[in-house]
């Protein structure tokens, strides 16, 4: 079986005109620092990095040494690249221009460096995601306002899962596709081609614990199908929640489902609990990219038009008659 790598892929994009070759460069850039990571992440405890760093992000949350490690490989990978003009992270407060002394390019990259930190320490999957927007005409410098671009405009967006293995899922507009790091290789194969979410589906995810600070609409949807056969819905639904959104996802890509992180009495002061740029444009743009629809319950999560680079806001995505049938049920209520 011939194995194509993702630089081959990256390549073929170029040529049949879905990518520019700076857009190319910067996703091998990532793709470079996703192995860095994954090497990290598999060595934990034996590398010494596990633990809490002692540290607070600009969330206010504690950071892990690795949400620190993941973020400094992704800056240090991607500052001298010269495919960039900025990066912005879910654990920096400002955005990063790209420095003086290094050439520049036109886009602007986003990510969540290590995203399901809580999962870091018991050894359950974790990743990283990332998004790409062209820097607005003229920005060489740039400041918050160039980050703050509605998610439809995204060129690119991706995740990597260290999982079992370790796989890159990518999207620049045309589908999306799955490498597979092949560890003995050093490189990414491309495993999986057009990934689709499919329509329906029998499976939901979301964290029950919050059920009691649900929104009415999403306390219908969510215990209609916790009545399975016997209820409105006549059939049985399952469960699962990982709490790492990058596996989540990556379950929901492979064989459909819904996954949840609606507004709640606990995060409505804060607006939700998963952030806009770094997590739920990303997986918006690579759901929709694969069959599937992303709503907040009230708007769809690519329209909305960012007003701060940390913004979170709630996240309904995956089988797309799951995601209208729970945006319905919010225009009902
Ligand atoms: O612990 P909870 O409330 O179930 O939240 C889990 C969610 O929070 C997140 O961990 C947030 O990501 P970070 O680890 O990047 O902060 C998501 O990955 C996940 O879906
Ligand atoms: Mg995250
Ligand atoms: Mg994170």
């Amino acid at each position: 079986m011939q194995r194509i790598s993702l630089t081959q892929f990256l390549i073929e994009q170029q040529r049949a005109g879905r990518t520019t070759a700076d857009l190319r460069l910067l996703i091998e850039v990532v793709a470079r620092a996703v192995k860095a990571i994954s090497v990290n992440v598999s060595k934990g405890a034996l590398a010494g990095v596990l633990g809490e760093a002692g540290s607070d992000n600009v969330q206010g949350e504690a950071q892990k040494k690795l949400d620190v490690i993941a973020n400094e490989i992704l800056i240090q990978a991607n500052e001298w690249g010269g495919h960039l003009a900025g990066m912005a992270s879910e654990e920096v407060e400002d955005v990063r221009p790209i420095p003086r002394e290094f050439p520049k390019g036109g886009y602007l990259l986003l990510f969540d460096p290590l995203d399901g930190s809580s999962n870091i320490d018991v050894n359950i999957s974790v990743g990283t995601i990332f998004s790409v927007l062209r820097c607005p005409e003229g920005c060489t410098e740039p400041v918050e306002a160039d980050f703050l671009q509605p998610g439809r405009d995204q060129v690119a967006a991706g995740y990597a899962l260290y999982g079992p293995s370790t796989q890159l899922i990518l999207t620049v507009g045309d589908g999306v596709h799955g490498f597979t790091l092949d560890r003995e290789m050093g490189s990414f194969v491309y495993t999986h081609p057009f990934m689709t979410v499919p329509v329906d589906t029998q499976e939901f995810a979301i964290n029950a614990s919050n059920a009691r600070f649900w929104e009415a609409p999403i306390q219908r949807y969510v215990s209609e199908m916790q009545e399975g056969k016997t209820g409105p819905r006549g059939r049985d639904f399952n469960m699962r929640w990982v709490a790492s959104m990058v596996a989540d996802v990556h379950r929901i890509l492979t064989r459909g489902g819904v996954f949840m992180y609606p507004l709640d009495e606990k995060c409505r002061a804060q607006g939700g609990k998963l952030r806009l740029m770094y997590e739920a444009n990303p997986m918006a743009m690579i759901v929709e990219q694969a069959g599937g629809a992303a709503s907040t319950g009230r708007e769809r999560i690519l329209d909305l038009v960012p007003t701060r680079l940390h913004q979170r806001v709630p996240v309904i995505l995956g089988s797309r008659n799951e995601v209208e049938r729970a945006a319905r049920y919010h225009t009902e209520a």
